[in-house]
């Protein structure tokens, strides 16, 4: 008796994105199924640890490839831990990660992403077991849960469309059997899957490194019986192993190729792109392990996000035992896919035990260290020298295009990473009064630094045109002072733990006094002097007027163009980030900013004896706010104080 499922609303959407933008890409549901066959064997394994009698009578686990070219179907089969009815009900019929779930009703929304984009899309969350309607148009999952008696199989059944049916069966060997009728069309282009030179090419591509042997029925060259006609490949009764076998990070590196590195990234991420770069290596010493850790080429839509479960797959003497393990790095690193395999871990560690252990700090500090040494390489040859090698100009380009992907989730790692700050800081890259694109490092700045110049220099806006335009910088540019321009949201707290480069100072331009040192000479300072001596009396009034908006008033050197600037105190979170954290619904600090000055510009001139003193000085106030990007508190009193001057 057979009973019939509904999808989950979402994989009846994910369903049709499979069989409508993956067609371009066909192929990976081979990569797909046979993961989710290893899967199943690493699972028994490791649920055997405790329970050897899993294993029934069949120890040697492996997945097998059958086709059958008169039935039209390819069967993909293995004997891991199968699934009982329920479990085929719920895992084949519903979508239990949550990420995958708002991606879909956010790419349901999204209709301006073509087919291709789509396809892409999904393909970092991997389809997994539904990319078999790729190029089925039925499917037969038949399966038995180890432990469970042969009376206790499960069929289950679906044409890819709204619902599935389930029964119960009686299978003898444990573990699954997933069965792909393929589809039948004009073009019957799905046909090229009954090959088995196809499958093995596919095979050898993506699922190579799967450490588990795949096996498929070998074939014969036979003479023909009857004379004049031409022999042909027939298929024995024997099983072949068809793939490596050996799980890619146990081999040499001089064995590996770059393709073959290339191909287990893509297995272990379902990224379709290429990593940009990876390290591999055997760590030796009081903590064991081998490390196999990639920086992918792209960052995934949902990057910012801190919770989002990044961390390596961690295995332990080549027993798989958990995905995501974050604890393997910190935070700010959580964009690195990868393996790690630990010869000392115990083979029942939990994630709350791996959070305690110190050999996983120790892991985490040894990979910490590699992703920033990698990083450090191609940081190096970013732009290279015209001497370089074929091999590091290869590199060129390249950290370039992750800084664009993955810097601001860098950034966090100041703040987060105390050990490796300074080395974190060299690879920081940043927009300056120079450069408009985010390429100038915290060195590069040193090296350009005018003589007598004591402080690296940046403002933070909202913008780069807002930064680049921002009345603070006016003095800087007009002696020629290089800036750094810092517009992203995690700047100024990320800033808030560098306080110094290289022994020199990190100073905002829009916080405490301008201080220009050395760079300013005598006579300016004398002039400084004697206007902000001249303008007291005004000072006084203007602190007068402005008392309950302002912390102070005072005269400055730092404008050249405009009448006024607001600062903050040393060591204040600035306007721009108060701003930003109101917005989001937190607590700011309600500290009042400091109005600065410029005594020559003629509309500070006007105030000293104007009937409309009271009028002016608000108006300069909210123009400075206006400057910076904020809005004065009143807008529509500052219209009408405009107007009234205008009229
Ligand atoms: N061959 C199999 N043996 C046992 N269980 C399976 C098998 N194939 C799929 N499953 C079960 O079905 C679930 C859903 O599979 P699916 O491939 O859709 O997602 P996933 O494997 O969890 O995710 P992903 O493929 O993105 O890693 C799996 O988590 C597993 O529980």
């Amino acid at each position: 008796m057979s009973q019939k499922h509904s999808f989950q609303a979402e994989v009846a959407q994910l369903l049709h994105l499979v069989t409508h933008s993956l067609y371009s890409n066909k192929e990976i549901f081979v990569r797909e199924l046979v993961s989710n066959a290893s899967d199943a064997c690493d699972k028994l394994r490791y649920e055997a640890l405790n329970n050897s009698a899993l294993y029934e009578d069949a120890p040697e686990l492996r997945v097998r490839i059958a086709l059958d070219k008169k039935a039209r179907t390819l069967t993909i089969t293995d004997n891991g831990i199968g699934m009982s009815a329920q479990e085929a009900i719920d895992h084949l019929g519903t979508i239990a990660k949550s990420g995958t779930k708002d991606f879909m009703s956010k790419l349901g929304a999204d209709k301006q992403a073509d087919a291709k984009e789509q396809g892409q899309l999904i393909g970092q969350f991997g389809v997994g077991f539904y990319s078999g309607f790729i190029v089925a148009d039925k499917i037969t999952v038949e399966s038995r849960r180890a432990g469970l008696k042969p009376e206790e199989g499960v069929r289950w059944t679906s044409g890819g469309t709204g619902d599935f049916e389930v029964e119960t069966i009686t299978r003898p060997e444990r573990g699954t059997s997933v069965i792909l009728h393929l589809r039948e069309d004009e073009s019957n282009s799905a046909d090229e899957y009954l090959s088995a030179w196809k499958i093995k090419q596919i095979i050898g591509k993506y699922s190579d490194h799967i450490a588990l042997p795949i096996q498929m029925r070998k074939e014969e060259w036979k003479e023909s019986e009857e004379e004049g006609k031409p022999g042909e490949m027939v298929t024995t009764d024997e099983w072949e192993t068809v793939n490596k076998a050996s799980a890619l990070w146990t081999r040499a590196k001089k064995d590996i190729t770059k393709e073959e590195y290339e191909s287990f990234y893509q297995g272990i991420s379902h990224d379709y792109e290429a990593p940009l770069a990876w390290s591999h290596n055997r760590v030796e010493g009081s903590t064991e392990y081998t490390q196999l850790l990639y920086v992918p080429a792209k960052a995934p839509y949902d990057l910012w996000n801190r919770d989002k479960k990044g961390g390596l797959k961690l295995y332990v003497k080549r027993v798989f035992i958990m995905d995501e393990a974050e604890a393997l790095l910190p935070s700010y690193l959580r964009f690195v896919k990868g393996v790690v395999d630990s010869a000392d871990l115990p083979l029942n560690v939990s994630r709350e035990l791996l959070q305690e252990s110190r050999d996983v700090r120790a892991i985490r500090d040894g990979n910490t260290k590699r992703v920033l040494t990698l990083l450090e390489n191609l940081a190096k040859h970013d732009v290279p020298a015209t001497d370089a090698s074929e091999e590091d100009k290869a590199e060129a380009g390249k950290y370039s295009k992750f800084y664009a992907e993955f810097g601001t989730v860098l950034k966090e790692g100041l703040g987060e990473d105390f050990a490796n700050r300074e080395r974190l800081a060299k690879l920081l890259r940043y927009a300056s009064t120079t450069s408009d694109t985010a390429t100038v490092s915290l060195a590069d700045y040193k090296a350009r630094m005018k003589e007598g110049q004591e402080a690296i220099y940046y403002i933070t806006a909202d913008t780069l045109a807002a930064a680049k335009n921002s009345p603070q910088l006016e003095v800087f540019k007009k002696k020629g002072i290089e800036v750094l321009l810092m517009t992203e949201r995690v700047d100024e707290w990320a800033l808030s733990y560098l306080t110094e480069f290289d022994g020199t100072p990190l100073q905002s331009v829009a916080k405490g006094a301008v201080d220009l040192g050395k760079l300013q000479d005598e006579a300016e300072k004398k002039a400084a002097e004697e206007a902000a001596e001249a303008f007291k009396p005004v000072l006084a009034k203007l602190k007068e007027a402005l008392k309950d908006k302002t912390e102070d008033v005072r005269v400055t050197t730092r404008l050249v163009d405009s009448p006024a600037c607001l600062v903050v105190k040393d060591g204040e979170v600035s306007n721009q980030l108060a701003r930003l954290l109101k917005q989001a619904g937190q607590k700011a600090p309600d500290s009042k900013p400091i109005l600065e000055v410029n005594p020559e510009h003629a509309l500070v001139k006007k105030l000293d004896g104007s009937v409309h003193f009271h009028d002016l000085a608000h108006i300069l106030y909210d123009q400075a706010l206006l400057a910076e990007g904020g809005l004065p508190e009143d807008p529509a009193a500052y219209v009408k104080r405009v107007n009234a001057l205008l009229v």
